[in-house]
């Protein structure tokens, strides 16, 4: 079992380690450094935990790093007033708004605000865009970027293999399907959704299935072949009173009847999460390199 599992988080930790020499290099070019602003939108506890382990490792890579908490009843135009001010901010290179905001809150109409060149979420229309056409200066958006390099990095075969993608959100599950078709990854792209007629039947002819449904445990041994490497997204809490924090984490994929058929899979935590984490402040550095004209 051990040897099946992808290391999500000592990848990241590679990957941080590789962006810390970079950081250091051109800070001693330049005298300047990434910053990167974080805004949440009331204090829902999971997004608290996801935007303070990005502030901690934006701050352990030296970036300059900004946390803004607005309240939970902020207005549209409050929220478009805090990314006004850091589009203007020249210390800020990288914006990004946690998601969900809020039920007030258009968050269309956020993205749409942020300047692109600071968009290291890779949300904006204009990035979403430059990644689907293959153009270098867009953004990757960080998770279905952090699952590309999870494969790369554990030596995973793309080239002319069948991925499933279960989910089909603006977040994860369109974009990598943007991604698993780009030339030099060259895989043959199924994206499946709630409205999948037989999922079990697609995901059992793919060679890497993507699980973004966000649906604890939905994913089942019975739907997966011998031997299909298996990225597993979704990031759950799920009650249990066993456990101190009287919830425990798991994916969307039940890991316990689905590694033993898996080749490779990643686990829950310490999978995507950290990629999601380490692509982010990748991207953040490319948005300092770009906006200072260095490196
Ligand atoms: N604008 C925006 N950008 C995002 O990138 C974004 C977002 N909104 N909204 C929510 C999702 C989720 N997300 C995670 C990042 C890291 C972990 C992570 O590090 N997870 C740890 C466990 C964390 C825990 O203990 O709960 C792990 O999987 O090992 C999880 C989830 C970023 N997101």
């Amino acid at each position: 079992m051990e040897d099946k599992l992808i290391r999500g988080k000592v990848i990241a930790d590679e990957i941080i380690a590789e962006l810390r020499e970079e950081v250091s290099s051109l800070k001693e070019k330049s005298g300047k450094v990434p910053g990167l602003a974080v805004v949440l939108i009331g204090e829902d506890p999971a997004s608290q935990v996801y935007v303070n382990s990005k502030e901690k490792m934006a701050n352990s890579l030296g970036y300059h790093s900004v946390k803004i908490v607005l309240p939970l009843d902020s207005s549209q135009e409050a929220v478009l007033a805090v990314v006004e001010e850091l589009n203007n901010d020249p210390a800020i290179h990288g914006i990004l708004v946690q998601s969900p905001p809020p039920p007030q809150i258009d968050e269309e109409q956020i993205i749409l605000n942020i300047n692109p060149q600071k968009d290291v979420d890779g949300f904006h229309p204009s990035n979403v865009g430059l990644v689907f056409t293959g153009a270098k200066d867009g953004f990757p958006p960080c998770t279905p970027w952090g699952c590309l390099e999870l494969l790369k990095r554990s030596k995973v075969e793309t080239k002319g293999k069948h991925a499933v993608i279960v989910g089909r959100s603006n977040i994860v599950g369109k974009p990598m399907a943007s991604l698993m078709i780009q030339k030099g990854v060259d895989s043959t792209v199924t994206i499946c959704h709630s409205r999948t007629a037989d999922l079990g039947a697609e995901i059992r002819r793919a060679d890497i299935v993507i699980a973004a449904v966000g649906i604890p445990e939905f994913i089942t041994g019975d739907m997966v072949s011998e031997g299909t490497v298996v990225i597993d997204v979704g990031i759950n809490r799920v009650d249990d009173e066993t456990r101190p924090r009287g919830y425990r984490l798991c994916g969307d994929v039940d890991f316990e009847s689905v590694a033993p058929k898996a080749s490779l899979i990643t686990p829950v935590p310490g999978g995507v999460g950290p990629m999601t984490i380490a692509m982010l402040m990748s991207n953040t550095l490319l948005a300092f390199k770009r906006i200072e004209n260095i490196g």
